[in-house]
């Protein structure tokens, strides 16, 4: 049985009855097969499965798609029922800010600044302050979150780390379609024919990351984004596992950001470099 409820009242009285680990999935609704399998892991991690919806006004700047973005609660609480979660939590805005918007909030630090954070100012503190009150309202033993987002999935990892938060938190890798595309929320913005534009990322970090040297694996990344009209790159960059500086042997990461149209989409590959690869 899946319980929708919207208050913090209800949350806390479904904590308390819950037993077990607890599992988080935090999402902002429109759910689909990645959101999907975090709750599949959740569910043979956890005992007690929580998945919440909300779109955080505090993660959205004045000119981006908070206001379009796709709101389908009837059919994300279907899919949550599909896969077995025990809870959906869905609060308005009052019920996450009660008194409006938060006087304090967290700051991401410098990792907070680079790539998405350049690109979206205040993006991270946003995400992190509702992602930690989210904690706190579920007292979760264990937070899942996709590598898709994987700046997010390294600056939670951080909070939790430097503010001694006590939860664990469970990376999920990529789900993507068959063709390689990244799934995501902000895909059905993409009309038919801006789709195989899209397909650039996905296959510009396949290229990439089948190269074994830093120049090369952002040559060859790069050289099918360029040619790719429809695609106009915010950036592409090549950094440790950590977002810190490129090493030139062992892991790495392949980032990239970019518009179709007016659709601003993100994906990551693993990359292995020098006499490690
Ligand atoms: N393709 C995917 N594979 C694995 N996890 C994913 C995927 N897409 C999203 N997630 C994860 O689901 C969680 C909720 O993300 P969110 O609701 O923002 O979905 P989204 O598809 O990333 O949306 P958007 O298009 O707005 O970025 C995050 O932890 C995110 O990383
Ligand atoms: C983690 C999150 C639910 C916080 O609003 C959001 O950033 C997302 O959907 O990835
Ligand atoms: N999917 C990460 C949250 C955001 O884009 O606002």
């Amino acid at each position: 049985m899946t319980a929708l409820i919207h208050t913090r009242a209800e949350l806390a009285a479904a904590r308390a009855a819950a037993s077990g680990r607890v599992a988080v999935v935090m999402t902002m609704g429109a759910l689909h097969e990645g959101h999907r399998q975090l709750m599949r892991v959740a569910r043979e991690r956890g005992d007690f499965v929580i998945v919440t919806v909300f779109v955080n006004p505090l993660q959205f700047g004045p000119n981006e798609d908070f206001d379009k973005y796709p709101r389908t609660l009837a059919a994300d609480v279907e899919a949550c029922r599909a896969e077995q979660v025990d809870v959906v939590f869905a609060p308005d805005r009052d019920e996450m800010y009660p008194g409006g918007t938060p006087q304090v909030t967290l700051n991401a630090g410098a990792t907070g600044e680079i790539l998405e954070g350049a690109s979206r100012p205040g993006h991270f503190s946003g995400m992190l302050t509702v992602v930690a009150k989210l904690l706190l309202l579920t007292r979760a033993d264990l937070a899942f979150f996709g590598e898709k987002d994987f700046q997010q999935l390294a600056l939670i990892t951080r909070m939790v780390k430097d503010l001694e938060i006590g939860v664990e938190i469970v990376g999920v890798p990529t789900v993507r379609e068959a063709d390689g595309l990244a799934l995501s929320s902000r895909n059905r913005y993409l009309s038919a024919d801006q789709r195989p534009a899209a397909l650039a990322l996905s296959h510009a970090l396949r290229e990439g990351a089948a190269q074994t040297d830093a120049q090369s694996v952002l040559e060859a990344a790069g050289k099918i984004l360029a040619d790719e009209p429809g695609v106009q790159v915010d950036y592409l960059a090549l950094t440790d596992p950590l977002l810190g500086p490129v090493p030139t042997d062992g892991p790495a990461r392949l980032l990239v950001a970019a518009k179709v149209g007016s659709t601003r989409l993100i994906d990551n590959v693993p990359v292995l470099l020098g006499k490690a690869a």
